[in-house]
């Protein structure tokens, strides 16, 4: 479907109120998985005279939040939403009726919706009903406030996220597999936030037999910026690839509130039923080469409505994503140290013995947490 866009994609005050659009979006950062996070400000003569902001799947949307603080005030009123308004019933009704319905003159959003439910039609809607509706102010903020919900309905698959730790040598255990702590405090609790905004979190057998890692989220409600002190924490599901069904069934991740998804090849056996009765939901998989297909994981990942991934894996488990080119992102966290060259490195990543076999990097972000550095960055394949 054709959408006419802006030449300008939105003038200064389309962009002002969009940016504070985005802004009570980002409200629902930890909250709305696996639904999308989306602003909404209307704006009638110049005021605003309504905000609102989605917070959780099967409660309200973001603009029949804002058209009821409006109340009489939507009445030609401009409205500004991050996303498409929806046009379908869904766990709620269609917004677009209801922007209809409170009589608002003009409608911008950042982006259309890439749900194939909606995928246009709610502009369309709108404009059926005689309601200017532009599209694309501040598209690319507003794509990046949803890269899991996007990338799920456009590309089948959830946006991922490689998290690793390692000394400023590139090392992220020792020899003996020794790593706690490489990074400090301050790190350690910025990856909780990580993870609270994530819809899984992935590792591997070898991560879960060398660390038995609890991969939950330990920040309460309060620590969480948008969630309100009596939210629910959300526990994003644990994923383990475990080719053959060796996760013991004493492991601490298979003992904590939230699911665990165990995705191996194997015939089910009696590993596999000690799983099951310890609680974990088993998936088969495709192979490729004798191990899970990746990119089958996270296309099953994606049918199960994940958005985002945290990968919290070692270089085994990371490499073999990175070179699956299935890692949207590098979440690095480089500690003041240096650990030698006997310990373990942060990518599996054999084949490359040309400089032209490297795999290339953008930096998109690099900063202080705590005496650590976190650089993000996009493997450029
Ligand atoms: N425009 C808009 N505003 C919001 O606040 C939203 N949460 C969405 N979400 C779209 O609707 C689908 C979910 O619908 P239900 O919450 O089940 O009714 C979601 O997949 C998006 O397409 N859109």
């Amino acid at each position: 479907m054709a959408l006419s866009r802006p030449a300008t994609a939105g003038d200064g005050d389309d962009r002002l109120h969009m940016a504070r659009a985005i802004g009570l979006a980002e409200r629902g950062r930890y909250t709305t998985d696996p639904n999308p996070r989306v602003g909404c400000v209307l704006v009638r003569d110049g005021q605003v005279v309504g905000e609102g902001w989605h917070r959780r799947a099967g409660e309200p949307h973001a603009e029949p939040l804002a058209l009821a603080q409006a109340g009489e005030r939507a009445r030609d009123a401009t409205v500004y939403v991050t996303l498409e308004p929806c046009s379908h019933h869904g766990r709620t009704p269609p917004c677009a009726e209801a922007l209809i319905a409170a009589g608002v003159a003009r409608v911008v959003c950042a982006m259309v919706d890439p749900n194939p439910r909606v995928a246009g039609r709610g502009v369309e809607r709108l404009r059926q009903a005689g309601i200017s509706v532009d599209v694309g102010c501040l598209e690319s903020e507003a794509r990046a406030l949803n890269p899991g919900f996007v990338k799920r309905y456009e590309q089948g698959r959830p946006y991922v996220r490689c998290k690793l730790a390692a000394s400023l040598d590139g090392r992220t255990a020792l020899a003996t597999g020794e790593s706690k702590w490489i990074t400090s405090e301050a790190a350690r609790r910025d990856v909780q936030r990580w993870r609270a905004g994530s819809s899984a979190i992935v590792t591997g057998l070898g991560t879960v037999l060398g660390d038995d890692p609890s991969l939950n989220v330990r920040l309460t409600a309060a620590e969480l910026s948008g969630m309100a002190a009596d939210d629910p924490v959300r526990q994003p599901c644990r994923v383990v690839v475990d080719s053959h069904w060796r996760t013991p069934p004493t492991a601490r991740l298979l003992g904590l509130p939230g699911r665990t998804l165990i995705v191996g090849i194997g015939p089910r056996d009696t590993a596999a039923a000690a799983l099951e009765a310890a609680g974990a939901e088993l998936i088969r998989l495709p192979e490729q080469a004798g191990r899970v297909d990746l990119a089958a994981l996270m296309a099953e990942l994606a049918r199960r409505e994940v958005n985002e991934v945290l990968l919290e894996a070692g270089s085994t488990l990371s490499g073999a994503a990175v070179r699956a080119g299935l890692v949207d992102e590098i979440l690095l966290y480089q500690a003041p140290c240096l650990m030698g060259q006997a310990a373990k490195g942060l990518f599996d990543l054999p084949g490359i013995d040309t400089m032209l076999d490297r795999v290339g990097l953008e930096i998109l972000e690099v900063r202080s947490i705590g005496r650590d550095l976190r650089i993000r960055a996009r493997p450029d394949l």
